[in-house]
């Protein structure tokens, strides 16, 4: 995780300062790209706790296409409720994108179906994707999330938005296009889980895994988050824990926190952060 540490660096060091959307102001760096061997580890954060439960549940979350708060805040994980409605709604966001993308016919896509499907029987294809950028629900930014869920827009537009997938040597590789990054609070999260969904593709498609590569678009460090990055900056990194799976479910819809299990992951300490709503 040395290349996230040295981005950190990089946006304090040449970044941009720029007001933002939630008032909160930014330090940013525009076009960056990081890559991780995921035969050398898993990529979680070191130099400060992740917590992996919040990473498992809401990938589990995210491909059920739920996109309700409640089976989350159920199964322990908060990060999303500041977003919500009362009554936990987020709107059509990833989960509905992915797993039922709408068609003007009434019916529903199921953009994972898809990838399992190519990655089983047209390896090679160069059109191995899924994306959640459905421009016809994106939210209106000049209103409350809340206010464009009731509208049956998006609380929030994708920012983790396409996904990429390449098959070589049997073995499975996977980019992410990323256009926004809160780079100390969401990226940590972005890169466990696209390295998570890879072990889950890969073990459906009985393939082995290869690399995953994040694109960035905007990548920001929020103003009141300067004094946490000077933290974790001073700490040294430790080695990258392994994944294991317990079991092999029947479909990539069957998996639970219980199937995943992290070993020699000895992180530091957290390091708590305000989020920008
Ligand atoms: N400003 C902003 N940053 C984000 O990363 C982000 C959003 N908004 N909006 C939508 C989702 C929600 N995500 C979030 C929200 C909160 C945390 C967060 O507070 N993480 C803490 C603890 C999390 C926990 O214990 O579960 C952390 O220290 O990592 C992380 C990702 C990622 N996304
Ligand atoms: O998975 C995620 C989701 C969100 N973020 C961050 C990136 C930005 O800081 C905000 C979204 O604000 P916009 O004005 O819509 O860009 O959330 C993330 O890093 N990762």
């Amino acid at each position: 995780m040395r290349a996230y540490l040295e981005l950190l660096r990089d946006i304090r060091d040449h970044g941009v300062d720029r007001g933002d959307r939630t008032g909160t102001g930014t330090r940013s760096v525009f076009g960056r790209q990081l890559r991780f061997d995921l035969r050398e580890g898993f990529p979680l954060l070191t130099t400060k706790k992740i917590h992996f439960k919040s990473v498992v549940n809401e990938l589990i979350w995210f491909l059920s296409g739920d996109t309700n708060t409640r089976w989350l805040k159920e199964n322990g994980v908060s990060i999303w409720d500041e977003w919500a409605t009362e009554d936990g709604d987020l709107g059509p966001l990833y989960g509905a994108q992915w797993h039922a993308w709408p068609t003007r016919d009434g019916g529903s896509i199921n953009q994972i179906d898809y990838v399992l499907d190519c990655l089983r029987n047209r390896p090679e294809s160069r059109r191995i994707l899924f994306h959640a950028w459905n421009v016809e629900y994106l939210p209106d930014e000049s209103m409350t999330p809340q206010d464009n869920v009731a509208a049956g827009r998006m609380a929030l537009p994708p920012c983790h938005l396409l996904y990429q997938f390449y098959v070589a040597n049997g073995a499975l590789s996977a980019q992410l296009y990323i256009r926004s990054s809160d780079v100390f609070l969401g990226l940590p999260f972005n890169i466990a889980s696209l390295a998570l969904l890879t072990h889950m593709l890969a073990q459906q498609a009985d393939l082995s895994v290869a690399e995953v590569i994040v694109s960035l678009g905007d990548a920001h460090i929020y103003s009141n988050h300067q004094r946490q990055v000077e933290t974790q900056l001073a700490r040294e990194p430790g080695s990258a824990p392994t994944l294991a799976i317990g079991r092999r479910p029947d479909t990539i819809y069957d998996y639970r926190f219980e199937d995943f299990s992290l070993h020699d992951y000895d992180p530091q300490p957290p390091i708590p952060a305000p989020v920008a709503v």
